[in-house]
C-alpha cells in the first residue's frame, strides 16, 4: 500500500488511475508521493517516508531539486502534457495584443444601456484598431513542447518565424517545420522580430534575460509575450520600455505588484495550462510516472535523477541505490550482496550531473543487514527496498 498528497487540486481523471493499492492522505508527512503543481516546495521539510514528487505541469521552479536529490527524492514533472493548453493563449495573448479588443469591450461594457449603442459603436470603434498577425515576424526562444508547438501554429497563420534554441532536443527539431528560420544568436531574434514570445525554463541562466539591453536591441513597437515565468524578464526595465515607446504590449502570464494594473501590460492571472484537457493529462502522466516508480523503481521523465528502467521485476528481489556520482561505487554495492552469497540477475547504473541512481535485481531477497551496509556506504544518499 502506498499513500500519496495533493499539495494541489490535482485532476480526478488522473487520480482515478491510481490502483487500489494507493490511498490519499491529508498530510505530507504519511505520504510516499507528492503531487503538486506550482504551490512553493522550498521551505518544506519532507519527511523521511517521502520518495517522490511528481509536478502535474512543467515548470519545477516551485521545487528544491537538489535538496530532494540529496535526500533520494526523486521529482517527476510531465512534458508536454499541457503545451498545447500554452500554444493556444499564446495566440489569444497575441491577439490582444495586436487589436485593442480589451479596450473595445470595456467600452462596450461602460455603454451598456445605451439605446443607441449600435451606432455609438461605429463611432467609437476606430479608437480600438489594431494590426494583423498575418506576415509579421515572430521571434521564438526556447523550442521545446511549447516554443515548437506556437512555431508551426504561427507558420499556418502566415507569420514569419525565427527559433532560438541552443540546445534543442532532437525530438523537438524534427517536429519544427521546417520553414521556420533557425536563428543561432539572440540577438536576430531581438532585432528582427515584432513579437517575440519566450518558452524556456527559470533557471539561474535564464533569469533577467530580457532586460534593459536586450530590450534595447529590439525593434520599436516590439510585441513582448511571457508565459514562462515572471522572472524571465527584468520587468522594471520592461515597464521603462513600455513608457518610451519601444513596447508596444507586454503579455504576461504571471501577475505580480510590477505589472499588475500597468499601461501597456495585459496580465493574466497564470491560466497557461489551465484547461480540462492539459489538466488531465498532466494528472495521468504525473499519476504514471509516480506509480512506476514507486512499484517498479523505475526513473521516467525526472528533472532530478537520470532514467532508469528495469521493467517490472521478475526476480525475488530487487534494491535501488541513490549515491554520488563518484567513483567505485558499484564494485562496493557489488561486494555487499556477493558477502552475503546474494547473486545479482540484473544492474542498471545511471548518472546525471553530480547524482546517480543503480537498481539491482536479485536472486533471493536482500536482508536488513545487507541493506544498513549499503546505505553506511560513503556517497550513498538512500538505499530502497523495491521488492
Ligand atoms: N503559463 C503556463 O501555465 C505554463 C508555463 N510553462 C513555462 O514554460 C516553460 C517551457 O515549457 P516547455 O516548452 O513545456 O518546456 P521544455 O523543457 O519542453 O522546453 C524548454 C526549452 O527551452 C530551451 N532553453 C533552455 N535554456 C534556453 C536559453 N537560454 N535560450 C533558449 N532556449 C533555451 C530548452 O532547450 C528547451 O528546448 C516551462 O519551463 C515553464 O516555466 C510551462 C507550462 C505552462
Ligand atoms: O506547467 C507549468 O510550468 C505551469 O506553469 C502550469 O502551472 P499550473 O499547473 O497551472 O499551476
Amino acid at each position: 500500500m502506498f499513500q500519496y498528497y495533493c499539495l494541489n487540486p490535482i485532476s480526478k481523471v488522473g487520480l482515478e488511475k491510481f490502483s487500489d493499492s494507493y490511498t490519499k492522505t491529508e498530510t505530507a508527512e504519511e505520504a510516499e508521493g507528492i503531487l503538486v503543481r506550482s504551490a512553493a516546495m522550498h521551505d518544506m521539510e519532507f519527511s523521511d517516508k517521502l520518495l517522490c514528487v511528481a509536478r502535474a505541469g512543467a515548470g519545477v521552479n516551485n521545487i528544491p531539486l537538489d535538496r530532494c536529490a540529496e535526500k533520494g527524492i526523486v521529482v517527476f514533472n510531465t512534458p508536454g502534457a499541457n503545451a498545447n493548453g500554452v500554444k493556444e493563449l499564446v495566440f489569444a495573448g497575441m491577439l490582444l495584443a495586436s487589436r485593442d479588443i480589451i479596450g473595445g469591450i470595456n467600452w462596450v461594457i461602460s455603454d451598456k444601456g445605451d439605446e443607441n449603442i449600435a451606432k455609438a459603436a461605429e463611432k467609437e470603434k476606430k479608437k480600438f484598431a489594431g494590426t494583423e498577425i498575418e506576415g509579421k515576424k515572430l521571434g521564438i526562444i526556447g523550442l521545446g513542447a511549447i516554443g515548437v508547438k506556437v512555431a508551426n501554429a504561427a507558420k499556418h497563420l502566415g507569420m514569419e518565424v525565427y527559433g532560438y534554441d541552443p540546445y534543442v532536443s532532437v525530438d523537438a527539431a524534427w517536429n519544427l517545420s521546417r520553414d521556420v528560420k533557425h536563428v543561432l544568436n539572440v540577438e536576430d531574434i531581438y532585432e528582427n522580430c515584432d513579437i517575440i514570445t519566450i518558452h524556456v525554463p527559470l533557471l539561474d541562466s535564464t533569469k533577467g534575460m530580457i532586460n534593459k539591453e536586450a530590450i534595447s536591441k529590439m525593434k520599436d513597437g516590439v510585441i513582448l509575450l511571457n508565459f514562462a515565468r515572471d522572472l524571465l524578464a527584468d520587468e522594471k526595465d520592461v515597464l521603462e520600455g513600455i513608457k518610451a515607446g519601444k513596447i508596444r504590449k507586454y503579455v504576461s502570464d504571471f501577475p505580480n505588484p510590477t505589472t499588475a494594473g500597468q499601461e501597456g501590460c495585459i496580465v493574466i492571472p497564470h491560466l497557461g495550462a489551465s484547461t480540462e484537457e492539459s489538466e488531465d493529462n498532466c494528472a495521468k502522466m504525473a499519476v504514471k510516472e509516480m506509480m512506476n516508480y514507486l512499484e517498479n523503481g523505475n526513473i521516467v521523465n525526472s528533472v532530478n535523477y537520470p532514467s532508469l528502467d528495469m521493467g517490472v521485476c521478475t526476480q525475488a528481489g530487487r534494491v535501488a541505490i541513490f549515491h554520488k556520482n563518484i567513483a567505485n561505487m558499484i564494485t562496493k554495492f557489488a561486494a555487499c550482496f556477493g558477502d552475503e552469497g546474494i547473486n545479482i540477475t540484473d544492474m542498471m547504473n545511471k548518472s546525471r550531473g553530480e547524482v546517480a541512481y543503480t537498481m539491482f535485481d536479485l536472486e533471493s531477497p536482500a536482508e536488513q543487514k545487507i541493506i544498513d551496509k549499503l546505505q553506511s556506504i560513503d556517497g550513498v544518499f538512500r538505499v530502497r527496498v523495491v521488492k
